[in-house]
Parts: C-alpha cells; structure tokens; sequence
C-alpha cells in the first residue's frame, strides 16, 4: 500500500452494505461488507434484506438496518486494519428509488451524535417513517396512472422525467404515503433517497440529492434541471403543496463532484476517520456502476444484483416509456441509459433450487451445467421447435405484468406458429430464463447499439457484467449467445463490488479533479484494463447469434398476448 491518500466507496444496496477502499493510483486496498440477512436477519425478521406487505405489494426495509450495517462495516474495516484516518475522500452508490423520511427532530439528532453510542441507539427519533420503502415495492398503481395521465401521457412523462411512471419512483412512492400515511407525511421534515441518506449520515446534517439519482423519482425535470411544478403539485395534492413538498425536498446538487463539507466528527472520534475526510455526492448503484470503469461507446454494463439491469453511457436523449434515461452521474449532458428487471438473481435462484442440490460447495453447479448442456433455445435436434418463457416471481416492471411463468414455443427457423402452453424439464428451465432475460435486453437496446464496424450486425462493442450473478460462467455464456459482444464479455475483477467500486472512484474524481476535468479524462488516465477486467466469453458468435435474431419478433409477440391477457 502507498502512502498516499485513500478514498471509500459505499454501496447500500439491497441486500447489503459493502465498502471499498482505493488509491489514487485506483488500486485497491481494503473491502468490507455487512450482509443484512446473514448479520441482522433475525433481529429485523428481514429476508432478502426487505419486509413484505404481500397483500398491499408493499416491500420495505428498517431504516435502523441501515444505520446498524453503517457502523458494522466501519468496525469491520478497521478489524482488517484499514488505516481510515488516509481516508481523505467518501463516496457512495445506494438502491435507487428508496426513501428515508426524516422527522421533525432528525437534522438536529443527526448533529448532535456522540461517539460513546451507536447510531441505532441515537437515532431513534430521527425518522418519521421507520421504514425505507424498497425498489421491489409495487404498491402504487393508482399513483402510476395518475402520474402517466398528468402531462398527457406515458411518452411524455418520459420526455420530461425520463421514464414513464414507475412503481418504485419515489414521486409515487411519496404520493402514496401522503394520501395513506397524513400523519407521517405531515410529521416529515426531509425525504433523503437511499443515496442522499447515507451521505447525511457521514456529513452529521442532511444532504442534497444527487443529480443522477434524482433521475429515479418521476419528479425531475431533466431538460430544464429543476423540479417539474406540475407533477410536484400531483404528488403535493394540490398547488398549496408544492411549498412544503419542494421543502422535503430540498435543493438538489448539480455537480455530481466536489465536496458536500467534512465527515461527521461522530466518525472521526468513533472510528477513527481524519477531520479532513470529504463527503462527496453519492449517487444511484447503477450511476455508480457506469462509474466503474471508463466506459466507451457502445459499451454496455450487464449489472446481475438482486435486480437486473441494462446500462450505457450516451449523449443521446430518446426517451421511452419502457425504459429509463437519468443524468450521467458525473458528466454534464450526457445520460446513462436503464433497463431495470425486478426478477433477475431471485428469479434464478427459484429456477435453480428446482434442480438437485449439487453435492459440492458450489450451489450453482447443477443450474450451471444445464445451462451449458442446453443447445440454444432448447432445439435439440433439426426441426425442434424453439422454447421462449417468461419467468416472474414477482410483477414485472418491463413488461409490466403480475406474477407467472408461461412457456411458448415457435418455429426456430423464424419465430413463426406462436404457440403458449408449452412444457419443458427443469434444466431447459435453466437455460430459457437467462436466455428470457438477455432477449428482453436485446429487444429493448436495439435503439442505442448499431453495428461495431466490418459487416456485424448491430450490438454492443463489450459488455460488462458486474453483481454477485457476474461470477457465473454459464450466465455469461449465455449473454454472449443472445446479446453478441464484437470484442467479447468481461467481468469486473471486483465482481459484486462494481457499485462501491463506482462510488470509490466517483470519490477519487470528486476531490482530485483539477478545473474541468471530466470523470472519464481522470479515471480513464488512471485505469488499467489488466488486474480490473477479465474476458469471460468471446461474445458475437455468428451461427449462434443469429438464432436469436430469428425468434427476437416471436419473443415480442409472446409478451404482447401475454400482456393482453393480463390487461383485464
Ligand atoms: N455464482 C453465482 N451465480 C449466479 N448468481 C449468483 C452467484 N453468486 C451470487 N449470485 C447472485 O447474486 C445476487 C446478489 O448480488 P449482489 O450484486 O451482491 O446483490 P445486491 O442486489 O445486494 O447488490 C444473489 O441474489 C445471487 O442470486
Ligand atoms: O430499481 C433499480 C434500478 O431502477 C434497482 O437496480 C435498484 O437500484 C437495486 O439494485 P440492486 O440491489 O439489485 O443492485
């Protein structure tokens, strides 16, 4: 280890809180995490890291998790001698959409904190909401309508805040606890997103929301960068109030860099953090992710967490409702494309416990292997017919459409003779939900990628794959099969940590930068592709891809009967 200044990169997503800790040089130095399952699973009766309301589609997560991991993994860093007083600079990614409601009482509890006491302990009444609804939450369909009605319709929705009304945006998600919850919601004086949460925490005083995340809420106006008046108004109940809603608000940051102030001396005297450390903004855990390393044109990161998700960087604003653009976290004009899937890593955990258990350590080997030993879309042999499904353990948020599992079947030569009520064994299973998941991808980008050059078909140049599910060999095939790649599939070294990586980085940026000095002209100075990135599948392979080509029509209309069906 050098002997110069660190930074920390948080990331407080679903199912944990993980740190990381970089050099200038971007080198990595120390990793820690608490996982609330696994360290407070049974005090918060949590799984998965969230509480469910199955009848209301509510799932939420005690804001005191939250504050018990922040301490935990502070003390675990310093258990593996991190030396954190050269921590000069933080930063952090957080799940997107989740809110924190602070009460009348927070801003002062929260500087005000002594380190003899932990932070659960202190801050008991700092929330007027005990609970962070999560981004699984999908209580909010009248609140949806009304907010995809209120500038006209859903394309315009997204033309201004882009993306058309989601369930788990926070404008819905507020809309719905003032209407449900009058009390909380007269009682809160601050609503921080998960992002701007955790950087009040180390700042000791509430802290603006970040102009990436900011992106999540279904209230952001992001051709004029300010708050939409109207659909503050529809989630206020009316004009009288906008006021005291844009004051919950507060101001949002517009540079993604900088400084927000110094740490909290609760985590100077406590854990022994330097007086000088800085807070920088932190931002969403996919901003954060295309953070993670420069990103090119034409790349695209394929981040496999408790969600799924599809990212690229772009200057290009074509918004639409069933995906969604937010501000580059970090560069002025440009956007970072977003497909979110609500059942990615849940969803293949089912497929695979459906499998026998393998007998060795590894709990993917079965799934694995009947990934592999799977031919493309299941067609065995000349003339089989291609297997397409869809696997939702939970609604979905693309397409929208409730719980199920339906199996279709097509002509594999070109998608044609749709046919539903198809049946199949459970390691076709394996192989057919990560080929669902990646064909939804591919129908949903073709916008943004064209061809790389030299004849190929239009795809990404390369994808990334980042998360807990990019440690999976089987899964990376498949992605290379169904999306191409015309230089290949990489995974991050860090794997699972891309997003505090992403934060660690943003944080090395924010307070390294020297005039106006981009996050891509910094980082990508610094950036060593060996040691950071691994090639885990060529990619493009051209018999292959085109199979996919051939059915991509058949998937679409599959999940248009479906949603037809469903629509009543
Ligand atoms: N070897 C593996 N193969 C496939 N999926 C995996 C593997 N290891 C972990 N996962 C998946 O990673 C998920 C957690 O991903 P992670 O990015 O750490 O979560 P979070 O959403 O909390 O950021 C788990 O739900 C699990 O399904
Ligand atoms: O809702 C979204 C993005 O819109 C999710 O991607 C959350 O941001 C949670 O991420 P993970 O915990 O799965 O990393």
């Amino acid at each position: 280890m050098s002997s110069g200044p660190l930074y920390l990169g948080f990331d407080l997503s679903t199912q944990q809180l993980k740190a990381i800790v970089v050099q200038s040089d971007l080198q990595v130095v120390a990793e820690a995490k608490a996982d609330f399952d696994a360290d407070f699973g049974q005090k918060y009766g949590i799984k998965k890291g969230v509480l469910t309301n199955e009848k209301e589609g509510e799932v939420y997560a005690p804001v005191a998790l939250f504050l018990e991991a922040l301490d935990l993994v502070c003390d675990r860093l310093k258990e593996k001698k991190t030396p954190l007083d050269r921590i000069k600079g933080v930063s952090g990614s957080c799940q997107q959409h989740g809110s924190v409601y602070w009460s009348k009482d927070g801003e002062r509890l929260l500087s005000a904190l002594t380190p003899d006491q932990p932070l659960v302990d202190q801050l008991k009444g700092a929330f007027s909401n005990p609970y962070a609804p999560n981004w699984q939450d999908h209580s909010t369909q009248a609140e949806c309508d009304e907010f995809d009605a209120k500038l006209g319709t859903p394309q315009d929705l997204a033309n201004v805040t882009g993306s058309a009304a989601h369930h788990r945006f926070t404008g819905t998600q507020i809309m719905r606890i003032r209407r449900k919850y009058p009390d909380t919601y007269a009682q809160t004086a601050r609503v921080s997103l998960v992002s701007s949460f955790l950087a009040s925490m180390l700042l000791g005083k509430v802290a603006p929301m970040d102009i990436g995340d900011v992106c999540g809420m279904n209230l952001w106006d992001m051709q004029s960068n300010q708050w939409s008046e109207p659909l503050l108004e529809l989630a206020a109940g009316g004009s009288d109030g906008v006021a005291e809603l844009k004051k919950k608000l507060g101001e949002v940051r517009i540079d993604g860099g900088g400084s927000m102030g110094p740490i909290a001396p609760y985590f100077v005297q406590r854990h022994g953090f330097s007086a000088d450390c800085q807070i920088a903004p932190f931002t969403g855990d996919n901003p954060a992710t295309i953070l993670a390393l420069p990103l090119r044109p034409l790349d695209a990161i394929v981040s496999l967490g408790t969600s799924t998700t599809f990212l690229m960087s772009t200057p290009k604003y074509k918004p639409d409702p069933s995906y969604h653009f937010m501000n580059h976290p970090t560069t002025p004009d440009h956007y970072m494309f977003m497909l979110c899937y609500k059942n990615g890593g849940l969803a293949r955990e089912k497929i695979r416990d459906a499998l026998p258990k393998p007998d060795g350590a590894d709990t993917w080997a079965n799934f694995n292997k009947a990934v592999l030993e799977t031919p493309p879309l299941g067609v065995k042999s000349e003339g089989d017919r291609a297997k397409l499904g869809l696997y939702f353990y939970l609604p979905e948020i693309v397409p929208n459409l409730p719980a199920g599992t339906w199996r279709y079947s097509c002509n594999a030569a070109d998608g044609s003779d749709l046919q539903a009520g198809a049946q199949w064994d459970a390691e076709t299973d394996a192989r057919v939900i990560v080929e669902s998941q990646a064909l939804s991808m591919k129908l949903r980008s073709h916008n943004l990628v064209h061809s790389p050059g030299g004849g190929l078909p239009a795809q990404p140049r390369r994808i990334y794959l980042v998360g807990g599910g990019s440690l999976n060999p089987a899964i990376a095939r498949v992605v290379g099969d169904v999306l191409g790649a015309s230089e290949g599939v990489y995974k991050l070294d860090v794997g699972g940590n891309a997003c505090a990586l992403g934060g660690a980085y943003k944080a090395v940026w924010a307070l390294e930068r020297r005039g106006g000095e981009t996050f891509d002209e910094l980082i990508g100075r610094r950036w060593k592709e060996e040691g950071a990135v691994e090639k885990v599948d060529a990619g493009y392979k051209e018999g292959v891809f085109h199979k996919y080509q051939d059915v991509l029509g058949a998937f679409e209309k599959m999940e248009l009967e479906i949603l037809a069906q469903n629509k009543a």
